[in-house]
């Protein structure tokens, strides 16, 4: 399978801060990947570096097979929408929709058209004067509508409402599937968006710590919730990444894949086992202390 996206021991350091610590992963073409992990964990360091606005510090990425920092060939073929899109003063979203395909040789006007109206973009309005949805909705329809080979969209919902956010979802898979292309997309609404993906790259503070398969990433961890005591029993003999304790109740995430003996002693203690959602994997890697498990995690 070839891979759309390639990042090898990608460093990246702005004065003090190591934002990236030698992060390598593949997304290969044809597939939807979710890029998660904490506030400051890297996501849109390591977006800037694939969409050429960046160049790591030592390391390298290959997009399409290149490097893609000053590559007209690459970038023609890359979409990056982000939050803090800017747009000129007196732009409406008409002006946007005349100029976008200049930028983007595979633009479709009909998926344009179709976001548009769904997401109720006030067509004569200055964008500036836009509500934080409304920015994040235009940012959307410039992602999706333009069909690029490689398509970056960072913490894309941004103020959108549930109804936009269903919009984007449907819309994204639907074409998606009738026109496939590789889309890498952070985001905090993990659940919401998990049904999206067919692989998960997981950062905290600058490295990856889980770059799998999104089935296999459920494999990773379990759950175990029930009485303090029934739980730090059954939790003896596993790798604890959290822990987390309400009113004498307590829920932890371990490593590993909940076998028969496993289950028949949840049971029996009377506690409930669940497999990790990928929500509860971002929050176990990315509590302090977490790095010393990692290379166990990882994929
Ligand atoms: N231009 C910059 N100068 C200095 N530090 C930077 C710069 N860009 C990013 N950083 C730092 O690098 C780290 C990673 O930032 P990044 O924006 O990639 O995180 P993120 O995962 O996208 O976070 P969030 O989920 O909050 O958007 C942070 O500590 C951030 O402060």
């Amino acid at each position: 399978m070839t891979n759309a996206i390639d990042m090898h021991s990608a460093t990246r350091v702005f004065g003090r801060t190591t934002a990236l610590d030698g992060v390598s992963f593949s997304v290969p073409e044809g597939s939807i990947c979710g890029l998660l992990g904490r506030n400051g964990a890297g996501k849109t360091t390591i977006m800037s570096i694939i969409a050429g606005q960046d160049r790591p510090t030592s390391g390298r990425v290959e997009v399409l097979g290149h490097r893609p920092f000053e590559n007209e060939s690459v970038l023609s073929r890359v979409s990056f929408v982000r939050d803090n899109q800017r747009y000129p003063d007196n732009y409406q979203l008409r002006h946007v929709l005349r100029i976008a395909p200049e930028f983007a040789p595979n633009w479709n006007e009909d998926v344009a058209a179709e976001l548009a109206e769904g997401f109720r973009i006030p067509t004569r309005t200055d964008i500036k004067k836009f509500s934080r949805g409304q920015l994040s909705s235009v940012a959307i329809i410039l992602g999706l509508a333009s069909r690029a080979a490689v398509t970056l969209l960072d913490e894309p919902y941004l103020g959108l409402d549930v109804t936009a956010r269903a919009l984007f979802h449907d819309m994204l898979l639907r074409d998606y599937t009738a026109h496939p292309r590789t889309v890498l997309l952070s985001t905090h609404l993990i659940e919401e968006s998990e049904r999206l993906f067919d692989r998960v790259v997981v950062i905290d503070r600058g490295r990856v710590r889980i770059d799998s398969d999104v089935d296999d990433a459920r494999e990773l961890a379990f759950t175990l919730s029930g009485t303090t005591a029934a739980v730090d029993q059954l939790a003896q003999r596993h790798t604890v990444l959290r822990s987390h304790t309400v009113s004498g109740l307590k829920s932890v995430t371990v490593l590993g894949t909940a076998d028969e003996a496993v289950r028949a002693d949840a049971d029996g203690l009377g506690a409930r086992l669940a497999p990790a959602s990928l929500q509860d994997l971002v929050a176990a890697f990315g509590e302090e202390g977490s790095g010393s498990i990692e290379e166990g995690a990882r994929a």
